[in-house]
């Protein structure tokens, strides 16, 4: 296994974390955080469409299914597009936590090549926060969820507030989904829970 960054791990006094209680229940999805996302979105043609579901626990699961357009080595997925798919697979824990973060850090291990046509079994789970940094680690794995790792990542997401977005983000995207009640009312509403 490879070196670990001292970043992405705890320190010894952070929190365990906890699941808000009106994360979705285990096995419903998460849904996705905005439509033109390149991890999640529905409408965005060239993402990579995964769909979270909850775990138990701080958790979450998601496959991928790795196509031809995500190769980098001829037949192999690309290491870019992998850790995309563990960056979004880490990013749906938002959804557990009912906060809102971003990735400031991300580790990624690759320790399988990933053939194109195969289905990457994604987990995500929170391992601890302390203060707006939330710890989190994910994997994926080859012929089935418990198959063998392929790929592995530990991160450090830190909590933002709703206007990092706004003030931050290109006003055309920012505007329109200003303008649609759904994503408001779902930011918002993250921003005030505990
Ligand atoms: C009406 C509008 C509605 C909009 C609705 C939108 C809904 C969206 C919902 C949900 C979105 C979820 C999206 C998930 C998608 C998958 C995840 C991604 O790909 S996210 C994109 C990639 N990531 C970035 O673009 C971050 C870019 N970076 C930043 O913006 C800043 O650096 C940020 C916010 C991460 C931190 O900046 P600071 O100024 O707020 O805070 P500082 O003080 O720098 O950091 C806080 C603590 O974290 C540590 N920290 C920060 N970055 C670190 C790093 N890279 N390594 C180690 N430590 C780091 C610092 O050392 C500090 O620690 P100490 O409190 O002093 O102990």
């Amino acid at each position: 296994m490879s070196a670990t960054n001292t970043a992405v791990q705890p320190p010894a006094d952070a929190a365990a974390p906890v699941r808000h209680p009106e994360a979705p229940a285990p096995g419903e999805p998460v849904g996705s955080h905005y439509a033109n996302c390149f991890g999640c979105g529905p409408d965005q043609p060239h993402g990579l469409h995964l769909a979270a579901r909850a775990g138990e626990g701080v958790d979450i699961t998601a496959e991928f299914t790795v196509r031809p357009e995500h190769q980098g080595a001829p037949g192999l997925a690309h290491g870019g597009v992998l850790a995309t798919a563990l960056d979004e697979a880490l990013g749906a824990l938002n959804w557990i936590l009912r906060v809102i973060s971003v990735t400031g850090r991300l580790e990624t291990d690759y320790l399988r090549p990933v053939p194109v046509g195969s289905v990457l079994h994604l987990s995500a789970r929170v391992t601890a926060r302390a203060g707006r940094k939330i710890y989190a680690t994910a994997e994926g794995r080859l012929d089935g969820p418990d198959g063998p790792v392929a790929v592995r990542a530990d991160a450090l997401f830190i909590e933002v507030k709703v206007d990092h977005f706004i003030e931050n983000g290109r006003q055309e995207e920012i505007q329109a989904v200003m303008h649609d009640p759904d994503v408001r009312r779902q930011a918002r509403a993250f921003e005030v829970n505990p």
